[in-house]
């Protein structure tokens, strides 16, 4: 049944005859007839039956738009009469001492928001706050049912200044507030603030945000900008703008967040908060690194303290100069973190003299900031999850299997996995992007600290703290420090951040600061005495542009000796590259090798895949091997290599003119980046590496660290040219003028012997006599 059938039923007019109940003609009839309630006593009979029917009736209207066809509409999920025809109703039944139909009041009435506004001005305070509270809300419901209803409100004298003032005076009322409170209840409410269900600030921001407010009403608050306008407009405009860049579904939910309250101490709430609003407390942090760990909290609050009260985080900052809080409590809201009112503002002026609009969304969407945890350093947190688990589990496992390394085995593989994570988003990222043809290398740089940092961080977490943490790496800091790189560091501190939070395992958020110190974890100069954990967070980094090999190579040393060693290949086939010059067979790729001392090497996949022995190739035949060198030329002297492995003839016509035979290798060399070579030739897929950089190169330890491990776990041999073992007790550096081969042990004999003739050779060539 329709409606219009509904009315034909319920409304006759005056003649007897059924009224057309089509919206025009019920609408004719009620304006006619009804709109002085004069109705006549065959509408008396039947308005009883069509009230009893109603509800009846309105359940076959099609839910979807706020007006149905008919004289019905839906409004707060029940079906009501329309304005026109339900007053004629509506005031019938009052003439008669009938029950009134259950209308609300109407939303576009512009009294009643004008009512609603003046309710709402005189409640401030105690009891008021919840009953301007519910005026707001109440102006809130009219605002979203309909455009004609936002315009209606902001048509409304003194609605927009009332919502405006709203806001405004909770900064005035923060202000006072938050010198007279306790750090800790300060705090608490400063972060709690937005996690309660809604404030009347909140409320009045989102009317406004609701409202699409007109260009003239902006400009008309833009123009009064006497305490705080102009910030709450620019609030406005910027949750408009960051709305309007957001998926609709992330709208208007608030971002599930852990409860830091509990569970966390105020330094880290304080600390976690002020980078949430990008402003990272270095301040604190140096006080609390002075204070040392048991005033740790008392020098946080009292700075926190100062600040507080210095420029409160409710008092309006002056355009530019930091981030409002309600930009913050938006940006928080819709998912993003770091903007500031300045951009707002210039985003809302229409001044040609004034820097174009700049919403910046981060490169590398973040998640992570719904997550206020504690920063790093220090005390982190243990992990708590299943992949925590799974890795007490793996080094259980190793240690029962007699491995003295097994807890620090079982960190580095999670470390370099990490790692490889992060470094696989950035590859994908450039090559799609195809940055990698141009002389910006940034991406690279990212990935290079972001894989140091989370190697870093996971090793402190995951590695049994023996002693002090030492850690030898390529980068440091330094380069991040200086002016110009601000936004490089911005985007490896998204990134970092956004690998920890999909990774799931720590519960912990890294502030600028923090990233920086991360990565000077690794500026150790190692030596012969201690451990130290060596690193190439991006080992063969034009492989890695170029999309092909790369390895995130760790090993650690233990007095002067590497006793482990991981290589994650993100981009090595699982099966044997033997003859495909590094490309993948087709096989899955992202391969995890490593090594103990005493105990083998193993390989798996990245993925985690159970472990599996591996071992060198057993020939002992050179013609039947094949050796890898580097895919890039300017690494390793190519003509060196090849008069060592090679059969050299040369022919005079027919006849054989000159023949010499070093190795005798027949297959061609297989050419990839990285430590990748270390691990393919740990796994048997062939049989020698060959490295002879240019004169003058200097080989650092993260370079082979861990590759040589692997390799002699499975039975080879790493030594330089002249045989003797590398030696990476030296420093950063390995002590080396010639170069460094590997293979297994039959063929090490020939294989030096190959060597050291062609260098002579060489040498000679070079001679002037
Ligand atoms: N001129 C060079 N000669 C030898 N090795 C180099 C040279 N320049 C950089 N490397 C390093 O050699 C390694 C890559 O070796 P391969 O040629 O076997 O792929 C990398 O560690 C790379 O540094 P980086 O780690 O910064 O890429
Ligand atoms: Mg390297």
């Amino acid at each position: 049944m329709t409606m219009r059938r509904t009315s034909v039923v319920g409304c006759r007019n005056a003649e007897g005859a059924d009224a057309d109940a089509s919206d025009a003609a019920a609408g004719k009839e009620c304006g006619e007839v009804g709109g002085e309630a004069h109705l006549t006593e065959n509408m008396v009979c039947t308005l009883g039956a069509a009230r009893s029917r109603h509800r009846t009736v309105a359940k076959d209207i099609p839910r979807g738009s706020a007006r149905s066809p008919g004289s019905w509409r839906w409004q707060s999920g029940r079906r009501r009469p329309t304005t026109r025809c339900g007053g004629v109703i509506q005031a019938w039944c009052a003439a008669h001492s009938f029950e009134r139909f259950p209308t609300p009041h109407p939303p576009d009435d512009s009294c009643r928001v004008a009512a609603l506004v003046d309710e709402g001005t005189t409640m401030l305070g105690g009891d008021g706050r919840q009953r301007q509270l519910a005026a707001l809300r109440e102006i809130k419901a009219i605002a979203t049912e309909s455009d004609r209803n936002k315009r209606c409100v902001e048509a409304t004298p003194g609605a927009v200044k009332f919502l405006v003032s709203v806001v405004v005076q909770s900064h005035a009322a923060a202000s006072t507030y938050t010198s007279a409170r306790s750090d800790d209840d300060l705090l608490d409410s400063v972060i709690n603030s937005r996690m309660s269900t809604s404030s009347p600030e909140e409320e009045a921001l989102g009317v406004l945000y609701s409202l699409k407010l007109s260009e003239p009403t902006l400009r008309r608050i833009l123009g009064k900008d006497n305490g705080g306008f102009l910030d709450t407009l620019a609030s406005v405009l910027l949750l408009k703008a960051m709305t309007s860049a957001m998926p609709p579904e992330r709208l208007g939910c608030r971002p599930r967040r852990r409860s830091i309250r509990s569970r966390t101490p105020l330094r880290y709430r304080w600390r976690a908060f002020l980078e949430e609003a990008g402003e990272p407390d270095d301040e604190a942090s140096a006080a609390a690194a002075a204070a040392g760990e048991e005033q740790e909290d008392d020098a946080v609050a009292s700075i926190s303290r100062q600040r507080l009260a210095r420029r409160s985080l409710y008092t309006p900052t002056p355009a530019g100069s930091g981030t409002h809080p309600y930009t913050c409590m938006a940006a928080a809201r819709v998912g993003l973190v770091s903007v500031s009112v300045s951009h707002a503002l210039h985003a809302s002026s229409s001044s040609p003299s004034l820097r174009p609009p700049r919403l910046r969304l981060p490169p590398y969407l973040p998640r992570h900031h719904h997550h206020l945890l504690p920063t790093f350093p220090p005390n982190y947190p243990r992990p708590s999850s299943a992949a925590a688990a799974r890795l007490r589990a793996s080094a259980t496992m190793s240690q029962a299997a007699g491995n003295p390394y097994a807890a620090e085995l079982a960190a580095a593989k999670k470390a370099v996995t990490l790692a490889a994570r992060l470094c696989q988003a950035v590859q994908k990222d450039i090559l799609q992007s195809g940055v990698q043809s141009k002389a910006d290398q940034s991406p690279v740089t990212v990935a290079d600290y972001g894989s140091q940092i989370l190697v870093s961080l996971v090793l402190k977490m995951e590695a049994p703290a023996s002693s002090s943490f030492s850690m030898v790496a390529e980068e440091d800091s330094e380069e991040l420090r200086k002016e110009g790189a601000e936004e490089i560091l911005e985007n490896i501190t998204e990134l970092v951040n956004e690998t920890i939070v999909d990774d799931g395992t720590y519960s912990i958020y890294f502030s600028k600061e923090g990233i920086l110190s991360a990565i000077d974890d690794g500026k150790s100069e190692g030596g012969p005495s201690g451990r130290h954990w060596v690193l190439d967070p991006i080992d063969g980094t034009k492989g890695f542009l170029r999309g092909d090999q790369y390895a995130i190579a760790l090993a650690l040393l233990d007095e002067g000796k590497v006793v482990l060693g991981v290589l994650a290949c993100p981009n090595l086939s699982l099966g044997s590259i033997g003859n495909l010059n590094g490309g993948s067979s087709g096989d899955q790729v992202g391969a995890l090798f490593s090594a103990t001392i005493g105990c083998g090497a193993e390989v798996e996949s990245l993925q985690g895949s159970p472990a599996q022995k591996i071992s060198v190739c057993s020939i002992d035949n050179p013609v039947e091997a094949s050796f890898f060198e580097s895919y890039e030329g300017a690494h390793s002297l190519r003509d060196l290599t090849g008069s060592i492995a090679e059969v050299h003839e040369s022919y005079l016509g027919n006849l054989v003119f000159e023949c010499w035979q070093k190795l005798g290798v027949q297959a061609p060399p297989v050419r990839i980046d990285s430590q990748a070579k270390y691990g393919a030739l740990a796994r048997g897929d062939g049989a020698i590496y060959l490295r002879f950089p240019h004169k003058g190169y200097r080989e650092k330890i993260w370079d082979h660290a861990a590759g040589s491990i692997v390799v002699t776990e499975a039975g080879g041999l790493v030594t330089d040219a002249s045989g003797n073992d590398l030696d990476f007790s030296k420093g950063r550096f390995l002590d080396l003028d010639t170069g460094i081969i590997a293979t297994n042990k039959q063929l090490m004999p020939s294989l030096l012997k190959a060597v050291q003739d062609a260098i002579k050779e060489q040498n000679q060539a070079a001679s002037p006599l």
